[in-house]
Parts: C-alpha cells; structure tokens; sequence
C-alpha cells in the first residue's frame, strides 16, 4: 500500500469512525483509517436481534478472556469486542446513554478543561439526529440517527415499567434529558430497523467525502517513533509487514483493550515491565493499562405466565415470520435492543446521582441447547429478565502485555466487585429488582423466580449468587486516562499523549473516569471531540 497521509487513524471503531468524520470536513486533510477487522456487511451485524450470534463469533469479535477474577468466584470472563467496522458499536446492544450530565463535570473537575457537562452537550446535540426531536438536550440532523425506541415494545416491558413506578422508581420519558433518574425505554442506535453503527453513521458519509481512506483486515503493531515523535505506524497487510507515515499525527483509536496494547507495544508504558518484555522503552509512564474500569451486571430471571419472545423466536417458523417481517418492514423483535427498556436508580436515598442501572428483556437464555453456547437461542417456555449493572464501581484492574508479540492477546486483570463498596452497593441492588418484580403489575404475571430462586435470600447467599453469576458489561474504560499530570495520567485535555508529540489517544480508553450508562456516546464523543482539536490546531 503506497500513499502519504496527514492523520493515520488505528480503529475503525465508536471513536475512530466519528474522528474520520470530523476529519472528512476538511477538504485539506488526507486520513487513513485502519482497521484490524473486516467489513460489517453480515446480516446479524445489521439485524439489532443479531447480536446474540455476535457475542462469540471471532470473524467480528476479539473474544478476549480476562485472568480467572477471585471477585467473580475464579471465572475467567468473556470479553466480548467488535473487530470490524464500527468497531464494537457494531456488535453491542445499541441503548444510546450519555451518561450522567455530573460524570463530566467530574472529569473537568479533576482538571480537564473543556470536558465539563456545559462543554460536551453542544457535541452531543451536534453529532445525533434523535427520532424524538430537537430540545434542550437532545438534538436533530446530526450524522448518527438514535431511535426513541417506542414501537414495537413488549406488553411485558410495559408491565415492568408500571412496577417499576410503584417500586418508587418514576417513569423518565428520557435518560438522555434533564434527569437520568427513574424507569422507561430505551433509545437506540438503530435507524429503520437496521444497526446504525459508528460505521454506518459516520465512516460511510466520511468516505463518500473523498479524503478518508479506509484499509482493513490490517492489525497495525506498532507506531513508529522518531525519538518522541509518532511519524507512522507498522501494519500488517496480507500477512506483509509494512510501515505507513503520517506528516502530522498518529491517533490510536484501537477501544481500551488495543489502544494500551498497542502503546506498550511501542514502549510507552511501565518502562521496567517493557524491559522484562525485551521492548525498548521510548516513554516510561507506568499509567498506560492501569485504571481499568468496567461495569459489572447480573440478570434476575423469572419463568412468565404470558408470552415473551421465547415464545415467539424458539419455534424456527417463529423464527421464519420474524425474519421475514423484519426484511420486508424492518419490524418486529428483530428490529429492536435485546434491550426495550430500564433505567437508572439509587440504592440510598442518601446518594445525589442514581448509582445502578436496570435492564428489561422480555426474553430469556438460560438453557443452552446441545453445543451452543448460552445467548445464542431462546429457553423453551416463557422467560424474562430483569437485570443491573453498577453506575461507577471503584474496583480497578489492568491490561498488560504477555508477551512483546503484538498477535498475543493481552493479559486482562478485571478485578470485579474487589472493594467492599461494590459489593455491597450490588446486594442493595438485587434486593431492589427483587422489590420491583414483586410489585402486582409484574407479579400478577411471573410463575417463579428461576435465577437464582426464591431460596437464594440471605445475604450471604445473594453475594454469593452475584459473584457467581456476574460479568462485564462490556464497557471496560480509563487505560490511557486523560488528566494534567503526567504521573497520574496518560494523555492531556487534548487527547495528546503526554512526552509524546504527533501522538493521540481517542477512544473509550481516555475517559478520565468511568461514566454511570452505556459507553458507545462517550467513545463517541471522544472521536468527535479529538476531530475538533485537529482541525483547530489544538
Ligand atoms: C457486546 C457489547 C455490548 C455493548 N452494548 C452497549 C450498548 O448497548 N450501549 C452502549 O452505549 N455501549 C455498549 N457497549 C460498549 C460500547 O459499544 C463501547 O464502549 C464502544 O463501542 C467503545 O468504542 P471505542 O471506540 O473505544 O472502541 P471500539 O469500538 O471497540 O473500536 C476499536 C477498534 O479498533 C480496532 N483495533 C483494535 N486493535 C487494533 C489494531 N492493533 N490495529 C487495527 N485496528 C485495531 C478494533 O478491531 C475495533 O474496530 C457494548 C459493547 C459490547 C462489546
């Protein structure tokens, strides 16, 4: 591959994809983005439903595994992550949350300037083009459609909600508006009942620009430095090694798992531990790969007295129908989250932002059936889940190199529900989804409580039960964290690597903290962002 260019991108991902397309706005600039996945034109990559046939599927997904987690009872986690185009916004569950309007706030307190709620809402209005319309908050004709999620939701959602709202827990029309507080639906990065991933919504309109170039099946290895200069980047294409040069900037997009690889991998990390390793160190910043944080969530499952979608998509002529309908309206349970609704709520009173989320799926997966793995088909009778993550857990883990071999997966140190506070924020949670399912709207319809059981009631057995049956929801943040400092941080307020020049970090790994929703607006937010200060100057 010949070519110069101005910007390399690495990651075609969330970020990498709004980056391009910030990038693509001025005609001045050549970009190459380069992605180590393929094409995303697979029908479960656009079907929302598909996602369950994702989750372990390594043509799209990294299928990363963490280190055996003791706070997880010894299991080694799946870590699922998109390695394709769009990155993991093509293989995620698509419910579109900001996160708290404080979360930034916290980040610009903790001295990132520009990074406060006040700054980034105009981006996030900028950048979406919501169904439910402009306000406030919310804004319209931007690249990325969100949908309001308000058709086609399951009557047993509808019940929840309602028990829900007599939980205490009121009914919020939107998450993304003045309160994230309360129960309700879900928007989504859907548009007319087909995925709209970061791909979708922005790489494509970056390319049809002119400018932005697009290379896949292309694991980049390493950047090329030039004493502290980034000047390119070494990949892999068709198997032959080769080096790509940037005039002005390298921007590691490669989401949380790969950026803090691919940074160690060029000697930017903990110098003494990339010595052992017998890599040459370039920077010595022991901050690459460390904070690692991640929400964790458990599903309650209950066996319905009504229909769910079990019912529906179990049978293959349910299957048929639903495939067909989706094809020929794009409607119906395949054109939808796993997702259709939750919420965010307290487990104190005493607290001043909601600190756990909820999950409604009107659909269960329990039971395997013989040689496949559990997300992938319906359970044979009525089945639904309710289920939590945590808002901003403190447990911290890490991801670091195994070997100095860039196609070694790095080793993934998650360290869930490791202080006390997790641990005991999450008991209160389950007793509240436990409050909420026994409320008349949802009681009235559910036959038992199947996971983990009506005799599953002490607290000891309930932290025994989360611990056991807990894992990421796959939003692991913060390894190349932004801050001031050097010693404590990774890169700048502008997303440059701090002792580096012409080096860049936009993705899910720069958050400075882990935002309390979904991370795909974020990571998003950050490649929007880092293509605002490249084409200032910034
Ligand atoms: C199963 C799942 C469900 C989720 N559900 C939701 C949800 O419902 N809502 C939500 O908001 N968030 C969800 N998330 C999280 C969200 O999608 C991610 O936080 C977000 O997409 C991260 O964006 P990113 O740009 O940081 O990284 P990614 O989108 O992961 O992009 C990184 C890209 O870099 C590429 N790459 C990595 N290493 C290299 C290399 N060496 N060379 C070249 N390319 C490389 C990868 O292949 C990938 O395409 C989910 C994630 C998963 C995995």
């Amino acid at each position: 591959m010949d070519g110069t260019w101005d910007i390399i991108i690495v990651g075609a991902g969330s970020a990498g994809c709004a980056l391009a397309y910030r990038l693509s706005e001025d005609p001045g600039l050549r970009v190459l983005v380069i992605e180590a996945g393929r094409h995303d034109r697979r029908l479960f990559v656009q079907m929302p439903l598909g996602y369950g046939k994702l989750f372990h599927d390594p043509r799209v997904n990294w299928c990363f595994r963490t280190e055996p987690d003791p706070g997880l009872n010894g299991v080694a986690d799946h870590w699922p992550r998109g390695k394709l185009l769009g990155g993991s916004s093509s293989i995620n569950a698509m419910v579109w949350v900001r996160g708290h309007p404080s979360d930034y706030d916290d980040w610009k307190a903790a001295g990132n300037p520009g990074w406060g709620w006040e700054d980034v809402r105009p981006d996030f209005r900028a950048l979406e083009d919501n169904e439910a319309g402009a306000d406030e908050w919310r804004g319209t004709g931007g690249p990325l459609h969100v949908s309001a999620g308000t058709r086609d939701v399951h009557p047993l959602i509808r019940r929840a909600l309602k028990a829900c709202e007599m939980a205490g827990l009121p009914f919020n029309p939107d998450f993304n508006g003045a309160t994230q507080e309360g129960a309700g639906l879900y928007q989504m990065t859907i548009r007319g009942g087909r995925r709209n991933s970061a791909a979708r919504a922005f790489l494509r309109p970056a390319q049809r620009r002119g400018q932005v170039e697009v290379v896949t099946g292309a694991p980049v290895t390493r950047v090329l430095l030039e004493g502290r200069r980034a000047v390119g980047v070494e990949v892999f294409l068709k198997g032959r090694r080769q080096e790509l040069r940037a005039a002005r900037e390298v921007v590691l997009s490669a989401g949380a798992v790969g950026t803090p690889q691919l940074l160690m991998l060029s000697g930017i990390g903990d110098g003494a531990a990339l010595q052992g390793l017998g890599l040459p160190v370039a920077l010595d910043n022991p901050n690459v790969g460390r904070h690692l944080c991640d929400h964790q969530g458990i599903n309650y499952t209950w066996r319905m007295k009504e229909p769910t979608y079990n019912d529906v998509l179990r049978p293959w002529w349910g299957k048929a129908f639903a495939g067909a309908r989706w094809l020929l309206t794009g409607r119906g349970p395949l054109s939808l989250s796993i997702n259709h609704g939750g919420g965010f709520f307290r487990t104190d009173p005493g607290r001043n932002r909601p600190n756990m989320q909820l999950y409604m799926q009107a659909f269960s997966t329990l039971i395997p059936r013989e040689g496949e793995r559990p997300v992938l088909n319906p359970d044979p009778f009525p089945g639904m889940s309710l289920g939590l993550s945590n808002c901003r857990p403190t447990s911290r883990g890490e991801i670091g190199l195994r070997s100095p071999d860039p196609f070694a997966p790095p080793r993934i140190v998650a360290n869930a529900y490791s202080t006390p506070e997790d641990v005991a924020e999450m008991l209160a949670a389950v007793k509240m989804l436990r409050r909420i399912a026994a409320q008349p709207p949802f009681a009235e319809v559910a036959a038992e409580e199947l996971r983990p059981g009506p005799e599953v009631r002490s607290d000891e057995a309930l932290v025994h039960d989360l611990r056991a049956r807990s894992g990421t929801v796959y939003h692991p943040s913060c390894t190349a964290r932004m801050g001031p400092d050097p010693r404590t941080s990774v890169v700048d307020a502008r997303l440059r690597v701090h002792g580096m020049e012409g080096l860049r970090v936009a993705d899910a790994s720069a958050f400075p903290t882990l935002p309390g929703g979904n991370t795909n607006a974020p990571a998003i937010l950050m490649g929007w962002r880092a293509g605002g200060f490249l084409r200032a100057g910034a």
